[in-house]
């Protein structure tokens, strides 16, 4: 059935600048606006910046770089970070002077920030492998003579490897025209993936040049990862601003995903001709094909503006389907995670997993890409256990010769369990559940009925389901231990214990344990099942069946450790009633 109900709406409003200064969780109460850099700042900002009025913490980051501190910068996707180091870098009043390096993980970032900046009149350069514009060649000399250069962006892997560019940093800082370096991105150093080990290196920037100021921004970061920047990047009593992670203009909504891909599709292409006719918008799936086909899908059966976006197309074809999609010319992009990163365009109204993150730093990032001009869009995700097992298996997959080592994938399995408690939980406020993410307290009362658990009429109630789950665990061993099938899949365990009457289920029927659910409500089983996997009491194992397809199924770990952890766990199951 095509679901397209109303979503709440009743407290999405304000602009980005409203939901930033509604709570913040640490800024000096300083009057900046008494700075000696007040009066340059303020002008930049009307004059070339055109706009109006600083966003909360943005005065305070630009005058502690100004003042030669180092800063690290949290703020959540669309926040106004790039503020906070373009406008110090025309200030003549710092105590630092000269060039503002950038360094920014992704080049197609780095060209919307260099264009978007000489549109402004500002003189800004990029050093990068792709650099091969005239603007580029241009920037060596000008650099070399001490001319006016305020901005040049790199990637960290430029500026580790390349000797031209340590040059040009040695002569500017002898010269004392280096004002400072900016990390943009910052949580990629805590990231695991060689392709971005010259982030990690980062470290010769203080090493190397110990009193030039710097500044690192970031968009995710929990507490862990943050001390992690400041840690690498060897911050000296950096002056630490963060805002509120809340998206307050974002509706927050999971779904059940369809067993079935056409109805998925069904169910994607109703919610976008019902609440979102003709706006713009991202689909996120999990491969490359996918997107493929569901673009192509959405435009012959249901006429809608969709191209893909992954990175196995030719670097043309990207641009185009980006270009065309931030210009307007197409209005769905079905992509991968492969698209995103450095994405400004401000009126995104609705962002859809058909596939769930694989992280929730990815998710808040991913679902942040919409509403950026601060007005209400929606964030819908659908959710599946088959989908965790298939992303379990490929973390755990003993053929990948990619695989990371062991502990990275027991810490990339914990981030998926946390995305799996998130869409499984029907009950807490979506809103208290992601920032909790971030160890920001939120208060759900602030959500204003704007996530689908807030929506829900009726209240929560917890009930003790240890019963319940340890009879599970205790079903799930009789029947590994009747060995009468190579394993046993998270279907039919639930069919069995459900007390199914099917050909396939008869062989368990006389087992204890078996129907032992046949009355207690199906949301109920599927919620004390998912508790378990993401508990890791449960776990999944796949195997490649006789016709060649994948098969996951069900173990049971800790055994010894269960009913302790159970007793422990299950009181705290919420239901609506
Ligand atoms: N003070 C301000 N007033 C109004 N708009 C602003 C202000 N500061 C920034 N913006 C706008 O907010 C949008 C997002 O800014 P920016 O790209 O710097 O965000 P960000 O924090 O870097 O996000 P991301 O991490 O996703 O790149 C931009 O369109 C920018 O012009």
């Amino acid at each position: 059935m095509i679901s397209t109900e109303p979503l709440c709406r009743s407290a999405r409003d304000g602009s980005q600048a409203e939901a930033c200064t509604s709570s913040t969780l640490c800024s000096t109460r300083v009057d900046h606006t008494a700075s000696p850099y007040y009066f340059e700042a303020i002008s930049l900002l009307k004059g070339t910046f055109k706009l109006s009025h600083f966003r909360k913490n943005q005065l305070e980051c630009i005058t502690a770089t100004l003042d030669g501190k180092d800063v690290f910068y949290l703020a959540p996707t669309g926040g106004g970070k790039s503020l906070c180091y373009q406008l110090p870098a025309l200030c003549k009043s710092g105590k630092t002077q000269g060039t503002t390096f950038v360094i920014s993980p992704l080049l197609s970032l780095i060209e919307d920030q260099v264009l978007a900046l000489r549109e402004k009149g500002i003189n800004a350069f990029r050093l990068t492998n792709a650099a091969d514009t005239d603007a580029a060649h241009d920037a060596l000399p000008r650099l070399r003579k001490g001319d006016n250069v305020p901005l040049v962006y790199t990637t960290p892997e430029k500026f580790i490897n390349s000797n031209i560019v340590q040059d040009i940093v040695v002569h500017l800082y002898e010269r004392k025209l280096l004002a400072r370096f900016v990390v943009d991105e910052a949580h990629v150093i805590g990231g695991w993936r060689s392709w971005r080990e010259s982030y990690a290196s980062l470290g010769i920037l203080r090493e190397r040049w110990p009193d030039i100021p710097i500044m690192a921004l970031t968009g995710s970061a929990n507490e862990l990862a943050i001390e992690d920047i400041k840690e690498s990047l060897a911050l000296r009593n950096p002056v630490h601003l963060k805002q509120s992670f809340n998206r307050a203009n974002l509706y927050y909504e999971v779904r059940m995903k369809p067993a079935q891909k056409k109805v998925l599709l069904q169910e994607i292409a109703g919610f976008i001709q019902s609440r979102h006719k003709g706006d713009t918008g991202i689909i996120y799936c999990q491969s490359r094909d996918e997107c493929e086909d569901m673009a192509r899908r959405l435009r012959e059966e249901f006429n809608l503006s969709a191209r893909h976006f992954h990175a196995g197309m030719d670097r043309d074809e990207k641009r185009v389907n980006q270009h065309d999609w931030s210009k307007g010319i197409c209005k769905i992009i079905v992509a991968t995670i492969a698209f995103g990163m450095g994405i400004d365009k401000p009126d995104v109204r609705f962002v859809i997993h058909a596939t769930m993150s694989k992280d929730m730093d990815g998710y808040y990032q991913e679902t942040g890409r919409a509403g950026r001009d601060g007005g209400p869009s929606d964030c819908l995700l659908f959710y599946a256990y088959r989908d965790v097992a298939k992303l379990q298996s490929m973390l755990t997959n003993p053929h990948d010769s990619n695989r990371p080592p062991p502990d990275e994938v027991e810490r990339q399995l914990e981030r998926l369990s946390a995305v799996v408690a998130y869409c499984s939980n029907e009950s807490d406020c979506r809103r208290v559940l992601i920032l909790r993410h971030f160890d920001e307290e939120f208060d759900e009362e602030e959500c204003h009925k704007s996530c689908d658990n807030c929506c829900k009429l009726g209240k929560t109630v917890k009930e003790n389901c240890t019963e319940m789950a340890q009879q599970a665990v205790q079903l799930l061993s009789n029947l590994i231990d009747s060995g009468r099938d190579r394993g046993i899949t998270l279907n039919m365990f639930k069919d069995v214990w459900r007390g199914r009457k099917s050909k396939n289920i008869a062989p368990y029927s006389g087992l204890s344990g078996y129907g032992a659910a046949a009355n207690i409500d199906h949301t109920m089983t599927e919620r004390i099942v998912t508790q378990l996997l993401c508990r890791q009491v449960f776990s999944t194992r796949r195997t490649t069946s006789g016709s060649g397809f994948g098969v996951n199924y069900l173990e049971v770990c800790f055994l010894l450790m269960v009913v302790a952890i159970v007793s422990q766990l299950f009181w705290a199951v919420g239901l609506q009633r």
